[in-house]
């Protein structure tokens, strides 16, 4: 059941092309409000299931191309995307058309690739429908797929022109997906808005409940946080006074890729980023430069909303030397050089340039007590 119909939160991402993030309730009837004037064909791109379809009243002015796509991380791959183009090109789509990515992140992120590509660029709205597609994935701009190598290693920066995040699609959320999700948001708590460590460590049971107020602040801080940081550097080019800009949302990345990679895509992604903001707190302290009762606090925080803290299963037989060898390939390494972000203390994050193997496998031994190099 919906809850009473109240003014969405907006929350204007004031980069490039400045846009809104809508969030709230009963909202779907908002979407042609977020296409804009001038649009007269979507294609819907979309995985398959009811949770991801769109009511056909919101969709009454328009032609729709109906673009089906494999569900989850399966979206992500070239061969989906060159579909996508031949479905577009018989269409005849051309730029005063406009694409809707509607699922979690897998299919954002790869229908933002869709919209970046054709025609070098057509407008995408994102209708989210999991927690860390609308704190995360559908904000922002980075759209993209995964290639044999990795993760995420194809894309572009193209910014939606709105994003709905219409919270009572979370009532059909699975409860593991609303808990990854919640592993990207308590990212923003840790790098950003140490209120949101608050608001989960005060109950986290409400914060486990799609339908309580908790969920709705959570969504709007992680938000915030997420436009404030990409507002500042959309490229990723880098931050100003010190701060690492945009590299920031990375926190806990580097090894949560390598993690998803080695195991097929297996392990959910907020759960591999709780995995990897273990390890870096680890590093961190190693370091000398974060408290160890900060470094504890991603432990207890993550764990207390079912994140893991510990090697799951997917992981059995892979040692260090395995993920390190997939980190050499993330974004940020450059040349030898790995890079990770990790902090200095709550919302104060730098980047660790070229750390030594032995510190990383230490931070790992650490972090994973156990665990084989
Ligand atoms: N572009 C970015 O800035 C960015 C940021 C964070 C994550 N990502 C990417 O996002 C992806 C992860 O997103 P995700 O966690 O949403 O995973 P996902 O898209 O794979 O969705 C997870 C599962 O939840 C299901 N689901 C989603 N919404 C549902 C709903 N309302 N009801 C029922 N089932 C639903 C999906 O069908 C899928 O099986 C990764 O590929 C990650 O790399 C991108
Ligand atoms: O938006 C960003 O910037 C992020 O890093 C957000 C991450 O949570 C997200 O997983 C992103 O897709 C990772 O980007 P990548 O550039 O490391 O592939
Ligand atoms: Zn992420």
């Amino acid at each position: 059941m919906s809850a009473p119909t109240v003014d969405p939160t907006t929350i204007r991402v004031r980069s490039g092309a400045p846009y809104d993030v809508l969030v709230g309730h009963d909202l779907t009837d908002r979407l042609p409000a977020l296409l804009g004037d001038g649009v007269r064909r979507v294609a819907v791109v979309h995985a398959p299931g009811a949770p991801f379809a769109l009511p056909d009243e919101v969709l009454a002015g328009y032609e729709v191309l109906d673009l089906p796509v494999p569900d989850g991380e399966a979206a992500k791959a070239a061969s989906v995307l060159v579909e996508c183009w031949e479905r577009l090109g018989e269409a005849g789509f051309t730029r005063s058309d406009a694409v809707v990515a509607v699922g979690g992140g897998a299919t954002t992120d790869l229908g933002g690739f869709v919209a970046a590509t054709w025609l070098r660029g057509v407008r995408v709205v994102h209708v989210p429908t999991s927690l860390l597609a609308m704190v995360d994935a559908a904000v922002g701009g980075k759209t993209g797929i995964d290639t044999g190598a990795g993760k995420n290693l194809v894309g572009a920066f193209h910014e939606p022109a709105g994003v709905l995040c219409d919270l009572d699609r979370l009532t059909t959320l699975p409860a593991a997906e609303l808990v990854s999700g919640l592993g990207e948001v308590l990212k923003c708590g840790f790098i950003a808005d140490p209120e949101i460590l608050a608001l989960v460590e005060a109950d986290p049971a409400r914060a486990l409940d799609p339908t309580s107020p908790v969920v709705a602040e959570l969504v709007e801080r992680a938000v915030q946080v997420k436009a404030d940081v990409v507002a500042g550097d959309l490229r990723e080019t880098g931050g100003i006074g010190g701060h690492p800009g945009r590299e920031a949302l990375n926190y806990g990345h580097t090894l949560a890729h390598a993690i998803e990679k080695v195991t097929g895509y297996t392990v959910r992604h907020g759960e591999a980023v709780a995995l990897g903001m273990v390890f870096v707190a680890e590093l961190a302290r190693l370091d000398g430069r974060l408290d160890p009762a900060v470094a504890d606090r991603h432990r207890s925080v993550l764990s207390s909303v079912g994140l893991p803290v510990a090697l799951p299963p997917a992981l059995d037989g892979v040692g260090f030397d395995d993920l390190l060898a997939v980190m050499r390939v993330d974004k940020k390494t450059r040349g030898a050089t790995l890079r990770f972000l990790v902090l200095d203390d709550l919302a104060a994050p730098t980047v660790l340039a070229g750390p030594s193997d032995e510190l990383l496998r230490a931070a790992y031994a650490a972090a994973f007590p156990g665990a084989p190099s």
